[in-house]
C-alpha cells in the first residue's frame, strides 16, 4: 500500500483533468466568498490517498494485477463517503475531484459526512462474475485498515452495484473480530435489501434527478408535461431519471450508452426500452421503436432538457453549440467542463449541477447507514418522502443563494457547501 502524501510531487496529467476542473469551480466560489486563506489552503488537497495493488486469481488460473484506489478528500464534517466506480478511466486524478466533489455535495445536502471516492481502472466487461467478486474481495481486504462505519463509507458508483457493496461488506465483517461483525455493517451502502440495504437507494440519484427538474419547472411557472429529454448514460442514474420524467408525462426523444445512441421525437417508451436492454447484453443499438443516430451528434439532439448521466467531460467548449436544451441536469459527476459552461451559459442554458442534482443517491446512502447504525428497517414510501423534502431543501438553498447573489446554480452551491464547511473549522477555533 502506498499513502501519497505530496501531491505536488505527482505529475501533471497532459490533457486538462477533473481535478482542474473541481479546483476552478471551487477556487471562483472561494474568491466570491472570500474564503478564509487557512480553509482555502485545506480544502485544496486531499487528506489521504490510498493506492493499492493487489493480484488476483483469473478464472484461466493466471495472476493478474490489479490497482485500486480510495481518495479522502476531507472529513471535518463527519466521515468520508463517497462511491467506488470500476472503469478504465478511474486513475488518481479522477479519484481525487470525484472525491472532492462528494466533500462539496455532502455539505451542501447538510449530511455528517465528508467527501471521498475511488475505484479500480479495469474494464468490468472483460471479467466474470466470479472474477468480479474475487477482484471485489482481494480490493476490499487492501482497503480494509482504511475504511469504516464511522471513517469512510463506499457505496456503488459506475459499473459497481447492489452485489458489489453486498462482496465488500462481507469481506469487510469477516476482517473485524466476531462480537463486532454485524455491528459494522453499515461500512457501505447500497447494499441489497436482503442484506441491510435501503429500500429505495436504488432509484434516489434517479429520483434526486427528476425531483430538481421538477423544482427547477415550478420555479419558472412550467409544468414537464410534454417536455423532450435526452439522456446519456441509461444505468442505475440514466434510467431512473427518466423512469420518474416519464411519469410527469415528460418524453424520452433520445438516449446513448457506451454502445450507440438512438432517438425517437414520438417518444421511447423507457419500459421497453429497459426490457430491451435486458435481452439484449446491456445494448440499445437495435432498439426497433427508435432510429440509430451518430454518437457526435447526440447533444445536438432536438429537445428541451438534456440530462448527462454517464462519464465526466462530456460537455465541451467543442460541442455546447450543438445544444438545444434549454435545462442541463448534471446526473453525473463532473459531465460539463469549465469552459462547456462558460460556453452554456453565454448561449442562456441553466445547468442544474452535479453536487445538487445527483445528491438524492447520497441522501439515500445517508438513510441506509441511519438504519443499520439504528437497527431499523425503513420502508419505501417514508424514504421516497423523506428524499423529497431534503432535496426540496437543498434546491430551495441553491436557487435562493443563486437569486439573491445573482449567480449561476453552480457558483452558489458551491459557496453553500464551503461556507458550511468554514463554519465548522471556525467554530472549532482554528483559525482566528
Ligand atoms: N449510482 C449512484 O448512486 C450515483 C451515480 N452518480 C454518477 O452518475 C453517473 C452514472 O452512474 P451510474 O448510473 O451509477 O452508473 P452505471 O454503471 O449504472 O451506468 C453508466 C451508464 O453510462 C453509460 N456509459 C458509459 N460510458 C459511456 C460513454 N462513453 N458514452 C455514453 N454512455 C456511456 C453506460 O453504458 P454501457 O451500459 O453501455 O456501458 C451506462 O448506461 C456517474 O457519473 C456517477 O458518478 C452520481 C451520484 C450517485
Ligand atoms: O451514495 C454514496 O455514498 C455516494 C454516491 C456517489 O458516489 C456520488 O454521489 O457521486
Amino acid at each position: 500500500m502506498t499513502l501519497v502524501a505530496d501531491q505536488k510531487k505527482q505529475k501533471k496529467p497532459a490533457v486538462r483533468g477533473m481535478m482542474e476542473n473541481v479546483m476552478e469551480q471551487f477556487n471562483s466560489a472561494a474568491d466570491q466568498i472570500n474564503l478564509h486563506p487557512n480553509i482555502r489552503k485545506i480544502l485544496s488537497i486531499t487528506n489521504n490517498e490510498i493506492v493499492v495493488n493487489f493480484p488476483v486469481k483469473m478464472d484461466n488460473g493466471e495472476v493478474e494485477i490489479f490497482r485500486g484506489y480510495r481518495v479522502q478528500h476531507n472529513n471535518a464534517l463527519g466521515p468520508y463517503k463517497g462511491g467506488l466506480r470500476y472503469h478504465p478511466t478511474v486513475d488518481i486524478d479522477a479519484a481525487r475531484a470525484l472525491a472532492m466533489w462528494m466533500t462539496w455535495k455532502t455539505s451542501l445536502a447538510g449530511l455528517p459526512y465528508g467527501g471521498g471516492k475511488g475505484g479500480i481502472q479495469l474494464d468490468p466487461s472483460k471479467y466474470s462474475k466470479d472474477e468480479l467478486e474475487r477482484i471485489t474481495r482481494r480490493f476490499t481486504f487492501a482497503l480494509a485498515d482504511n475504511i469504516g462505519p464511522e471513517h469512510d463509507i463506499p457505496a456503488p458508483d459506475i459499473n459497481t452495484n447492489s452485489q458489489t457493496m453486498a462482496w465488500m461488506a462481507d469481506t469487510y465483517m469477516s476482517t473485524r473480530p466476531p462480537a463486532e461483525r454485524t455491528a459494522n455493517q453499515h461500512v457501505v451502502t447500497g447494499k441489497p435489501e436482503g442484506s441491510g440495504g435501503l429500500e429505495g437507494r436504488d432509484r434516489a440519484t434517479g429520483y434526486g434527478v427528476y425531483l430538481t427538474i421538477k423544482f427547477w419547472a415550478e420555479k419558472n411557472e412550467m409544468t414537464l408535461k410534454n417536455k423532450r429529454f435526452i439522456v446519456q448514460g441509461f444505468g442505475n442514474v440514466g434510467y431512473w431519471a427518466a423512469h420518474f420524467l416519464e411519469n410527469e408525462g415528460a418524453k424520452l426523444v433520445a438516449v446513448q450508452d457506451a454502445y450507440g445512441s438512438i432517438e425517437n421525437q414520438d417518444g421511447i417508451n423507457v419500459a421497453s426500452l429497459f426490457n430491451y436492454v435486458q435481452a439484449h447484453k446491456g445494448s440499445f443499438v437495435d432498439f426497433p421503436d427508435a432510429d440509430p443516430i451518430d454518437k457526435d451528434s447526440f447533444f445536438g439532439t432536438d429537445c428541451d432538457i438534456c440530462i448527462p448521466a454517464a462519464l465526466g467531460n462530456q460537455i465541451t467548449k467543442e460541442n455546447a453549440s450543438q445544444l438545444k436544451a434549454t435545462l442541463i441536469a448534471e446526473g453525473a459527476n463532473g459531465p460539463i467542463n469549465v469552459e462547456g459552461e462558460k460556453a452554456l451559459l453565454k448561449l442562456g442554458k441553466t445547468i442544474i449541477p452535479d453536487i445538487l442534482c445527483n445528491s438524492g443517491g447520497v441522501i439515500g446512502s445517508y438513510f441506509e447507514w441511519l438504519q443499520n447504525r439504528n437497527g431499523e428497517l425503513w420502508q419505501l414510501d417514508e424514504v421516497m418522502v423523506k428524499l423529497d423534502k431534503k432535496l426540496n431543501e437543498s434546491f430551495n438553498k441553491v436557487w435562493e443563494y443563486s437569486q439573491r447573489r445573482s449567480m449561476d446554480m453552480r457558483t452558489a452551491a458551491y459557496c453553500i457547501a464551503i461556507e458550511r464547511i468554514e463554519k465548522a473549522y471556525v467554530q472549532r477555533g482554528i483559525f482566528p
